[in-house]
């Protein structure tokens, strides 16, 4: 899917969001947690299904934030259900860098086939670079795999994710990645993803920006929900409307 030119309103409204050089919190990188979803909460029509919510106009914007991070990263869930290509596509006017966020997949069990996804045919075309795939530290892993992997510069990272806190386990990730010389983090879910994360604010400050744009569109009681377990307040809030969605920029309060 092709983008349209960025909005240039967007440019001052996302300023104050995008990633800081010096993050918030010296173990881990910055975090930008977004996403897209309907006015009754839901960011899918029902389990497993990639729905389109983004007006291009947004979408335009989701690659936008891309050319701003080190890293996209997305659950097995999400991979499994959407096949993304989570590469940049869009490109900077006022300059001839095209970026190349790192995309990473949190796949526990192993159970996604690079080597036939589309994220695998991105990188054959010199689209985007190959990801980075967390699984958890007791798993084998296939040796096909393993072989498409390296052949591209991507890499297998084993942590121990099993039997773990979930916020244990995103410390681990995090920190992991930061040590990977990984700054930025754009995280685009999926719903266990998002719902976990907005439910450790209190515990644990893993989200510096949410960045959400909301589609004019009710996707129904079947559909995949953002709802954390807790109330989660925010502050610094600015919205911004375009031709069809609205975005709701802020940070996480702790409280
Ligand atoms: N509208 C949007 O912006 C948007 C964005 C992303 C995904 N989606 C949709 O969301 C759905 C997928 O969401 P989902 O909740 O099924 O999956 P998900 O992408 O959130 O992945 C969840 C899986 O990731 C792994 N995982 C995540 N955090 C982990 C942790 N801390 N430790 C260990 N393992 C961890 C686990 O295997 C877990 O089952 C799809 O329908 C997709 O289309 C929509
Ligand atoms: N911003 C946004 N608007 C949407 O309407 C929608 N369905 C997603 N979903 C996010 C999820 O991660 C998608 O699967 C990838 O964003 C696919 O896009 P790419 O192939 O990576 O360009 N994200």
């Amino acid at each position: 899917m092709s983008l349209i030119p960025l909005p240039p309103s967007l440019i001052p409204f996302l300023k104050d969001y995008l990633p800081q050089p010096l993050s918030s919190c010296p173990h881990r990188p910055f975090i930008t947690l977004t996403y897209a979803q309907s006015l009754d909460s839901k960011i899918a029509s029902k389990p497993g299904q990639q729905t389109k919510i983004s007006h291009l106009e947004t979408k335009t914007m989701t690659h936008y934030l891309r050319s701003k991070h080190d890293a996209i990263l997305v659950g097995i869930g999400t991979v499994l259900a959407d096949d993304p290509k989570l590469n940049c596509r869009y490109h900077d006017p006022g300059s001839d860098v095209i970026s190349s966020p790192r995309p990473i997949i949190i796949d526990p069990h192993h159970k996604w086939k690079y080597s036939k996804s589309q994220l695998y045919k991105i990188h054959e075309s010199n689209q985007g670079l190959s990801p980075f795939i967390i699984i958890d530290e007791s798993i084998s892993i296939d040796p096909v795999e393993l072989e498409a992997l390296d052949h591209h510069g991507g890499k297998f990272i084993p942590l121990p994710l099993f039997n773990k806190s979930k916020s244990e386990s995103w410390e681990s990730i995090l920190s992991s990645l930061l040590q990977l010389n990984l700054k930025s983090i754009m995280i685009e879910g999926g719903a266990m993803i998002i719902n976990d994360l907005l439910s450790l604010q209190h515990d644990k400050k893993f989200i510096d920006s949410l960045i959400i744009t909301i589609g004019p569109v009710f996707l129904g009681s079947e559909g995949v929900t953002v709802h954390p377990h807790t109330n989660v307040e925010l502050d610094n809030i600015n919205w911004w409307s375009g031709i069809q969605d609205s975005i709701l920029c802020a940070n996480v309060s702790t409280k």
